[in-house]
């Protein structure tokens, strides 16, 4: 399989852009937060985070209910702005990330609930990730003529070179309401991926999936990192396959960070046994085991 893709230029994501990859060129981190504090009311959703988080690598964040991860998630989005802290986008620092020009500094998301248009095909869905970079006049893209008629030709091209490397393409044309729910997630994933994002974000992408879909996507996720050199951070309840799909895993609890590593090193980490489980086991000196 070919794809017929080739990587947005600087100039079609805009002067930010270009600014981001003199920067992204001399660093080889693609996303940094520094003391991120978020409160609702008396609640602490983010106590003082930290993260780094490398160019190309799946990072996972983990964590009980309610520990945050939805809210760091928000953060990076620009959903939320931060009470303290910073985001740094490919260099780039905010205090609240700009979530209106989230596609021009190289963020694609998805969401925890289905967002797709029911009522489209799955080719119209996949396209809708390209609209941002559409500068034909409305004039232009009602009796689609010049610069709207290229603009529609190169948004097929590249969303069904998508479609085709997500497996995609025989549904191509099917209403995305009428698809079984994993193949629905898969499709968001392709909405996502194709303006090529510098970084991808997953709200638990795996939500509801069976045991195989899952699996699925994980090996769709590592591809597309691996096809495209995307950086990818994820939210997910389930362990196991967060586990073996991670370069690096970022655990939350009530809102601090509480071990950041290898899968190997968090999963044999107490303090991440601990909020799991409730209690690390003990060997019988009283020491963590
Ligand atoms: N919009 C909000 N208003 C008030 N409190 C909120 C809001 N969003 C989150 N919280 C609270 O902040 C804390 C962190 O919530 P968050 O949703 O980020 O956690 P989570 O790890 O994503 O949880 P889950 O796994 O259940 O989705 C929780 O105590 C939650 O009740």
């Amino acid at each position: 399989m070919t794809l017929a893709l080739e990587r947005i230029g600087p100039e079609e994501r805009g002067s930010a852009s270009r600014d981001k990859d003199v920067d992204a060129a001399a660093g080889r981190v693609a996303l940094e937060l520094s003391g991120v504090t978020l409160s609702f009311g008396g609640v602490q959703a983010l106590q003082d985070i930290d993260l780094v988080v490398e160019r190309g690598e799946i990072r996972a964040i983990i964590g009980p209910n309610g520990a945050g991860k939805s809210s760091l998630i928000n953060i990076i989005s620009g959903v939320y702005r931060a009470d303290r802290g910073r985001v740094s986008i490919n260099g780039q620092r905010f205090g609240r990330v700009p979530t209106e020009r989230l596609a021009r500094l190289g963020i694609a998301r998805t969401f925890q609930n289905l967002a797709l248009f029911k009522g489209l095909s799955v080719l119209d869905n996949v396209k809708t990730g390209l609209a941002y970079r559409h500068r034909a006049s409305v004039l232009e893209q009602v009796i689609g003529v010049g610069r709207a008629r290229r603009e529609q030709e190169e948004a097929r091209a590249r969303s069904q070179a998508i479609l085709d490397f997500l497996h995609l393409t025989d549904v191509g044309e099917r209403l995305a309401g009428t698809l079984p729910y994993g193949l629905q997630k898969r499709v968001e994933l392709a909405r996502a991926l194709v303006a090529e994002p510098d970084i991808l974000l997953l709200d638990e992408p795996m939500a509801g999936m069976t045991a195989t879909e899952k699996n699925e996507l994980a090996d769709f996720v590592r591809s597309a990192r691996d096809r495209f050199g995307t950086t990818v951070v994820l939210i997910e309840h389930d362990i196991g396959v967060v586990m073996g799909l991670s370069d690096h895993v970022a655990v939350l609890d009530y809102g601090r960070k509480i071990a950041d590593g290898t899968p190997g090193k968090v999963a044999n980490d107490p303090k991440v046994i601990d909020a799991y489980l409730g209690v690390a086991p003990e060997n019988e000196d009283g020491e963590g085991i």
